[in-house]
């Protein structure tokens, strides 16, 4: 598509589709403060119109054409944006709120984005104060672009099993890295294909034959000069994926790669010049990158979600279809209780989401302070919510998403409509930093260690405290005896932790007696995974009615309150029905953030369809290449075949 139409494409139109007009006619609140609220303040949504207006005045952030652009040209694409938000960034001197919403605008589909996610912060947590001088403006500045190399092709989860070395060698006062197998060679790192020429390398340190664990090291990857791969390494792209195919993920091999022992990130710990190790803070210090990342991906959950609802709900009140009696004029398809089903958890999460990422984005905020300043209490706390909350949260996101999708019926599934693009963009939540099998089991260890500790009344962490308040009565005993009852928050606080406190409990009960009947530890954990698990899991009225059985197999409701729920959880629909349109509007989602045919503003869907449709590559001719090269002869023999059977 021109330039010139790409422009056009975007443009919001004058002409809103009626039903949509009539939708927002009708909100019962302030869209635009809700919008404050969302945003944080008017301020940030000040500055977010600035920055949109910033990005969308660039062509490379309007990119319609994506739609049908090769893998080389979504790359280059990808790395141009990169570029674009490195120097305003520099120039304008963003914080890193200012480059998270500038990120999050561009839908993060920018080439090198672990420069800003992972790289940097990286340094800012695992480097000394002297690294740090030498280093940062190093990486702010961009003259090193780097990526976190930590899974290997062999191993991601099992941190402890990383193949790849890091010997020191006290003659030349170096160490060197190498990839002694196939499995240890680096294999993900976002960027490390074709873009970085540095990388944190986390490897095994052997001093004196000792292995040490595994530790952080900076590695050059590429020349300044001309960017080719440094003596000893050997990198590359790891080819194309469902999505976020901008980003070059890479393998790298290293074969004797030797890096100054001042390369070996020295916060937590060193080797000192004659070859001693010194462990310096915690343990696991070294992995605060990935606490932090997790945190990052609530919000991601958040931002994904918000997309996907807001083309879902845009999209079920313009498509009218089928009526409820004949003759009647077509229903708009979010009137039918089946779509508002589909599509309004998606919205309700939305919310849920944003306020949750803001609640443990504060606790991470205080806990790195904390931790900055030598204080690591609340470590292992941090670690377990932000593991839960970046399994649960990724989960549900792509649940949802998917019920978004499915939601758009046929047009659901053509790419204009953006939100597939946006299920596969978001499938990797589950897996990126962290599986979420594993992340809940992480979680699920330290809800074991806190029920251990409520069991003989020793304090538990804040968190926590429902398993100090909840009896463990074998009877339902919360007050749920209307409707009414059922939409008081601390109410239906209480249902979850009485859940919540039956569930952990539960679970720590079957365990205890797998490990007194004889059985050892790691295969009692195993044999409860399932219920350990789902002991790290649980929103509001549709999480109880999603997860029934949890509610009703454990002493927390009666069939007749959870039939009460139920009751409440569609009337709840109904009228969240009514505001559907207000309140993916308060997500404030320009169109060409959104990118979606179904989902834009104006609400003139068909338009768009058809307009996208053009763009395709294949209506670049009337008459495709391929007739000519093979549909021709095909018809051309039919025709003969047939001239020669009306003969007989
Ligand atoms: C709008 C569009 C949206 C789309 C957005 C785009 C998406 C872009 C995708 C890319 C984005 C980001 C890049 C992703 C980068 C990565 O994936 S980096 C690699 C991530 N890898 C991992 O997370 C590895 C997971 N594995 C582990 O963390 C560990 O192996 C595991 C925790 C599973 C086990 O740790 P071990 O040390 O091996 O053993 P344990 O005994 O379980 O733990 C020992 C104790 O340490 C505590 N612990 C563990 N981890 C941490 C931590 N991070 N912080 C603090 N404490 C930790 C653990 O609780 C144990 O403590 P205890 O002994 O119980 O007291
Ligand atoms: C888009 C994308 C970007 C990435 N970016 C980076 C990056 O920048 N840097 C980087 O270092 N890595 C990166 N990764 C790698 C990512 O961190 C790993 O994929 C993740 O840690 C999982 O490891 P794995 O793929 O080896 O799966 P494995 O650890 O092999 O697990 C495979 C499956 O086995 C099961 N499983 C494994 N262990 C357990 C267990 N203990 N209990 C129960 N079930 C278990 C789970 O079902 C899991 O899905 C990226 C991955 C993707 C998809």
């Amino acid at each position: 598509m021109a330039a010139a139409n790409r422009d056009a494409f975007w443009a919001p139109s004058s002409k809103v589709n009626p039903d949509l007009a009539r939708e927002r006619e009708s909100a019962t609140f302030d869209v635009r403060e809700l919008t404050h609220i969302i945003d944080g303040s008017p301020d940030r949504t000040k500055r977010r119109k600035e920055l949109e207006n910033l990005l969308y005045s660039e062509p490379v952030f309007r990119d319609v054409g994506r739609l049908s652009m090769e893998r080389d040209e979504i790359y280059e694409q990808g790395v141009l944006k990169s570029i674009k938000l490195f120097e305003w960034s520099r120039k304008y001197k963003w914080d890193d709120d200012d480059f998270e919403l500038a990120s999050r605008l561009a839908n993060h589909d920018i080439s090198m984005s672990l420069q800003h996610a992972m790289f940097i912060p990286a340094i800012e947590r695992l480097a000394s104060d002297t690294q740090k001088a030498k280093w940062l403006p190093r990486a702010l500045h961009y003259e090193m672009i780097g990526t976190y190399a930590q899974t290997e092709l062999g191993h991601g989860t099992n941190l402890m099993e990383l193949e790849t070395t890091a010997t020191f060698d006290p003659e030349r006062n170096e160490f060197i890295m190498n990839s002694p197998t196939v499995t240890s060679m680096k294999w993900w790192p976002g960027a490390l294909g074709k873009s970085s020429n540095t990388a944190i390398v986390l490897a095994q340190l052997i001093v004196k034959g000792k292995n040490h664990g595994l530790h952080p090291f900076l590695v050059p990857l590429r020349s300044m000069e001309d960017h080719t791969p440094l003596p000893g390494i050997s990198v590359g792209d790891i080819g194309p994926k469902m999505a976020l195919n901008c980003i070059d993920n890479g393998f790298l091999i290293m074969k004797n790669v030797r890096i100054p022992r001042e390369n070996m990130f020295m916060k937590n710990a060193e080797v000192t010049r004659d070859g001693r190790f010194i462990s310096r803070g915690v343990d696991k210090a070294n992995y605060a990158t990935m606490v932090l990342v997790r945190v990052k991906i609530t919000r991601w959950a958040f931002e994904s979600l918000s997309d996907g609802a807001t083309t879902a709900v845009r999209y079920s009140v313009v498509r009218r279809q089928s009526s409820l009696k004949p003759g009647e004029r077509e229903l708009q398809v979010l009137d039918y209780q089946s779509q508002q089903y589909k599509v309004l958890p998606a919205l309700a999460a939305s919310y849920a989401f944003l306020m949750t990422n803001r609640s443990l984005h504060r606790l991470y905020d205080s806990v790195h302070a904390d931790i900055m300043a030598g204080n690591t209490k609340l470590l292992a706390e941090l670690h377990c919510q932000s593991s839960a909350l970046k399994a649960y949260m990724s989960e549900v996101v792509v649940q949802l998403l998917e019920l978004c999708r499915q939601a758009c019926g046929g047009h659901g599934y053509l790419a204009s409509s953006g939100i597939g693009l946006l299920c596969a963009s978001s499938a990797p939540l589950v897996t990126v930093e962290g599986e979420n099998s594993v992340l809940y089991q992480q979680a699920a260890r330290y809800l074991m260690k806190q029920v251990a500790k409520a069991v003989v009344g020793d304090p538990v962490a804040s968190g926590f405290q429902y398993l100090l308040t909840q009896s463990s009565s074998d009877r339902p005993d919360i007050r749920i005896q209307n409707l009414a009852d059922c939409g008081n928050l601390d109410t239906l606080l209480q249902v979850y932790q009485r859940m919540a406190f039956s569930v952990v409990t539960g679970a720590a009960r079957k365990l205890q007696m797998a490990i007194e009947s004889g059985v050892e530890q790691h295969v009692a954990w195993n044999n409860n995974m399932v219920s350990l698990i789902q002991a790290a899991r649980f929103y509001a009225l549709h999480g109880i009615a999603k997860e029934a059985g949890y509610f009703l197999a454990t002493p927390t409701l009666t069939p007749d309150q959870f039939e009460l729920v139920r009751a409440a959880e569609l009337q709840a629909m109904a009228k969240v029905r009514h505001d559907a349109v207000p309140l993916v509007d308060a997500f404030d989602l320009h169109d060409i953030c959104l990118h979606s045919a179904l989902g834009c503003y104006d609400g003139n869907v068909y338009e768009r369809l058809y307009a996208l449709a053009q763009t395709s590559s294949l209506n670049k001719t009337q008459v495709h290449p391929a007739y000519y090269k093979h549909i021709r002869g095909l018809v051309k023999d039919g025709q003969k075949q047939l001239r020669q059977q009306s003969k007989l």
